[in-house]
């Protein structure tokens, strides 16, 4: 697993996301394009009485998407079933799950891209005509019964846009991308959250921690969070100089780096001599798999220009040379 303070949810921290999870679209902070979008799409269905087109949102882990999910749930005043990709193992998998939803209501598919290709198949149909074929007996023997379903939304979650098939993207009415936050949104997720646990962090500290957070909310929080026991513990004032301390103690550094992130930075530059190496051999010298080196430190580090991608793999930039204290080497 990825450190402490990386993008993905360990189990135990769970509760702690619930409770911070904005309930409604005026609560989300940033993001502004895709609210108005949203709020567009959800309006419109909501004034003609019928259900929305099916979502997709599509972005990096931590920036709200399971998030949303539950928003457009909660916006319609509907249901919502979650369920995800890797749980779909069967096309009867998939037919279960979509038979027992109530007229109007919300699915939720997290990591839609990790589905089973037969469900996939009977996915289309659900989402075009309500409908699904679900096919009874076995060998030449076997026919297929059509099977009427409520009419629901399907809100489908990616962190890979680009390994969903065609036709099941083109199935999607709207897909929202979603950006990494910018520092003053980040602020604003901060200041929501600070309100809800009772912690009254000064805006300097604030700023601080939205610095450091790879324009991800969920980082931000857990920051916050780390923050907070820090002062506790330590009783020491709400301020930028307890963040520094907190911070440092738990390997993030003044760029938001943790310790994955420089791991997989040095072993390009110190290994590999800067590179260019591939993907699979870089998480095999991490010890991470390939995925969360693609979906979690390779978009961030890019973002912050400290590598880039060639042909060949990956490179570390100057900038990531000269991040390590290291002096790159004449092109
Ligand atoms: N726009 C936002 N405003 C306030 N808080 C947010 C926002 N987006 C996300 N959060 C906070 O960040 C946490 C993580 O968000 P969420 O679980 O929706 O991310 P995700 O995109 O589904 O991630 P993953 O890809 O890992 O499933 C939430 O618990 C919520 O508290
Ligand atoms: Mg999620």
């Amino acid at each position: 697993m990825t450190g402490e303070l990386s993008a993905q949810v360990a189990p135990a921290e769970l509760g702690y996301e619930g409770a911070l999870r904005p309930a409604t679209l005026a609560e989300f902070v940033g993001q502004e394009k895709v609210r108005e979008q949203m709020g567009l799409l959800l309006g419109a269905a909501q004034i003609e009485g019928r259900t929305p087109d099916h979502i997709l949102l599509a972005g990096p882990p931590g920036l709200g998407k399971t998030t949303l999910s539950m928003i457009v749930a909660a916006e319609l005043g509907v249901p919502i079933q979650q369920t995800s990709g890797p749980a779909i193992q069967h096309a009867g998998d998939l037919a279960a799950v979509l038979s027992s939803l109530v007229p109007g209501e919300v699915l939720f598919i997290d990591e839609i891209h990790r589905m089973a290709r037969s469900a996939e198949e009977m996915l289309y149909l659900a989402m075009e005509d309500f409908k699904v074929d679900i096919m009874v007996g076995k060998g030449a023997g076997a026919t297929s019964v059509p099977l009427e379903l409520s009419p629901f939304t399907l809100v489908g979650a990616t962190t890979r846009a680009g390994l969903l098939p065609n036709p099941l993207r083109d199935r999607f009415g709207f897909t929202a991308h979603l950006e990494y936050y910018a520092n003053a949104e980040l602020e604003g997720v901060l200041r929501r959250a600070a309100g809800l646990l009772d912690f009254p962090l000064e805006q300097a500290g604030i700023a601080e921690i939205a610095g450091r957070s790879r324009g991800t909310p969920r980082i931000a929080n857990r920051l916050l969070r780390r923050v907070r026991d820090y002062t506790l513990v330590h009783n020491t004032a709400p301020d930028a100089e307890s963040v520094n301390a907190a911070l440092s103690l738990y390997d993030v550094d003044e760029h938001g780096l943790d310790r994955l992130d420089r791991e997989v930075l040095r072993i390009i530059v110190d290994r590999f001599a800067g590179g260019p190496v591939g993907l699979s051999t870089l998480a095999a010298s991490v010890g991470e798999e390939a995925e969360t080196i693609e979906a979690v430190v390779e978009p961030f580090l890019m973002r912050a220009g400290l590598i880039a991608r060639s042909p060949r793999g990956r490179i570390a930039t100057s900038l990531g040379w000269s991040h390590l204290g290291r002096t790159p080497p004449p092109m």
